[in-house]
């Protein structure tokens, strides 16, 4: 035996003794047809691997992620307690495509809402610059030029322009100067309405939970949508509701905007309402309560017991809010509080008017409001008060009273001690917000414990926050298509990684056949 593969040897030595006796002429010809054959097995099976290891290293190659070419983008939010610049990137060749764009930074910017430099307008502009310094470190130099800011003020302006045009419009140029100071792409400066906030921030965060996808994925006719999340915003001076109702009920064109996004039709129900934000709600309550009263010394039910507080009238009376309650020549209201979560609740109810409604249905103040559906989002203040009070996992509605209830009895003193690390300002108030929040929720929008558990309190979403800045850019750069983008069923990788494995089954099912058809000599039975 020449041949030194084992198999082969073994089985040509078991036909040998079985074929007695020897058949010459099985002789050296035959032989030399057995090691030919094997050579071509060889190279057949070389070449398989060669070809597979061909392909796979083409599927790699070809799919290796590029290096990211990302754009930039800035929205300043200028609320009406404070200014927050948040920038944003995304890679550039997949700006149309859902959830792709994130938030790399978040500023706070020190002092108040720029609103409130109606007396020193300058001041406005200049407090933006070391938020502005921290974008110009965060966006790589060269994309500088190319990366647009926008500033969006809301009911904090809404406010000043209410109260004074002129002065709220050198806020805005203001601001517009020192934002023209940097090497970005300024965009514009401007006071977003109460609709568009609400609708910004609808857009926000359906986009960054994903809700826009159509979910496609072999068979392009099979899409299917997921429905969307309503979103409850609470700021200083203004709230904002909005949702896709199920019924098309559409009472109040003005509640309703009509959106084309990524191939499929929304109509949304949005309302903002100018002063219910828990700041001005709290100058509303306690200019009502001094005019009932008689008296600029009130006993409150929505402070702890023993905290005291002056408030100036100027503080009190200085916001078309509450401008028009305003009775007393007194300079200062004296606030002590008595801590009743019960009380303070009845109390706040007042500011919900549900008597008079000229629609078939209404949220309060005569606004309509479909019915409630599906899960919300809560953000900004309605997260900020309900985290500070551990409440936002809590999904029985009873137990939120009570903590509540609880909070709101304990000393300030207590209270003070407690949380000695928390500002003065927002630990005195949480007994109210909390409760405002709560009866704005229940009385106002209609909320019950039944679908108190739709209602998630949060502030970011895959990493960032909940506000309607994003929504606004993505609709400011058009990045959101009204139409689906067409797009192959299949992604490359998937189209490579089954052309290579139906390649492997082809390259399989050829090779069996010509195994079984034409069988080599050496695999014949009587050989193998
Ligand atoms: N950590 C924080 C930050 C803000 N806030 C409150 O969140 C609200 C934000 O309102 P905003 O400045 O966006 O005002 P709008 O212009 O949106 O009405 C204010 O009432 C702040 O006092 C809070 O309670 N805790
Ligand atoms: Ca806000």
């Amino acid at each position: 035996m020449h041949n030194k593969g084992l198999g082969i040897t073994v089985l040509q030595e078991f036909k040998w003794t079985k074929k007695m006796p020897l058949d010459t002429s099985l002789g050296k010809g035959s032989k030399q047809k057995i090691s030919w054959s094997k050579k071509v097995l060889i190279i057949l099976g070389f070449l398989f691997v060669l070809g597979a290891v061909a392909l796979i290293t083409v599927a790699v190659v070809q799919n290796k992620p590029l290096p990211k070419n990302m754009k930039y983008g800035i929205v300043l939010d200028a609320g009406s307690s404070h200014t927050s610049v948040y920038v944003y990137n995304w890679p550039a060749e997949k700006e149309n495509d859902t959830g792709v764009v994130q938030q790399v930074e978040v500023c706070k910017v020190d002092g108040p809402g720029i609103s409130s430099y109606s007396k020193d307008v300058e001041k406005a502009g200049l407090s933006l610059q070391d938020c502005m310094n921290t974008a110009k470190q965060v966006i790589p130099k060269k994309e500088h030029r190319d990366t647009p800011v926008y500033l969006g003020a809301t009911a904090g302006m809404r406010l000043l322009s209410l109260d004074n045009n002129k002065i709220a419009d050198k806020v805005l140029l203001s601001v517009e100067k020192s934002l023209r100071l940097y090497p970005f792409d300024f965009q514009g400066c401007r006071i977003i309405t109460g609709q568009e906030e609400g609708a910004y921030g609808w857009i926000s965060i359906n986009y960054m939970l994903g809700n826009f996808k159509q979910s496609s994925s072999w068979m392009p006719f099979q899409q299917t949508s997921t429905e969307t999340s309503g979103a409850l915003d609470l700021g200083g001076a203004s709230t904002q509701i909005t949702f896709e109702p199920t019924d098309s009920i559409n009472e109040s064109p003005e509640n309703f905007m009509l959106f084309r996004l990524y191939g499929k039709t929304y109509n949304v129900y949005t309302h903002s309402f100018l002063c219910y934000g828990k700041d001005q709600a709290l100058r509303l309550r306690l200019a009502n309560d001094v005019k009932n009263a008689g008296s600029t010394n009130l006993q409150n039910p929505c402070f702890n017991p023993g905290y005291v507080k002056n408030m100036s009238a100027v503080d009190l009376y200085g916001s078309p809010c509450t401008a028009k309650y305003k009775l007393f020549s007194s300079s200062f209201i004296l606030i002590t509080g008595t801590g009743d979560y019960h009380q303070c609740q009845q109390n706040l109810q007042d500011m919900f008017n549900k008597t008079e409604c000229p629609y078939s249905r209404c949220s309060f103040n005569r606004i309509f409001q479909p019915e409630l559906s599906g899960n919300f989002g809560a953000f900004s203040a309605f997260y900020f008060v309900m985290n500070f009070l551990n409440l936002t996992s809590e999904k029985d509605l009873s137990k939120v009273k009570e903590t509540l209830k609880e909070f709101c009895s304990e000393s300030w003193q207590q209270v003070k001690e407690k949380f000695p690390d928390i500002k003065e300002k927002y630990l005195s108030e949480y007994c109210f917000s909390g409760t405002y929040i709560l009866t704005l929720l229940e009385m106002g929008y209609g909320f019950t414990s039944e679908n108190w558990g739709n209602i998630n309190f949060l502030r970011k979403i895959k990493g960032s926050d909940a506000a309607w800045t994003l929504g606004y850019m993505l609709n400011l750069t058009n990045m959101i298509p009204a139409e689906l983008p067409s797009s192959p069923p299949l992604s490359h990788a998937s189209y490579v990684g089954l052309m290579v494995l139906f390649s492997f089954l082809l390259a399989s099912v050829v090779f069996i056949g010509w195994l079984y058809f034409w069988k080599p000599r050496c695999l014949q039975k009587g050989i193998i």
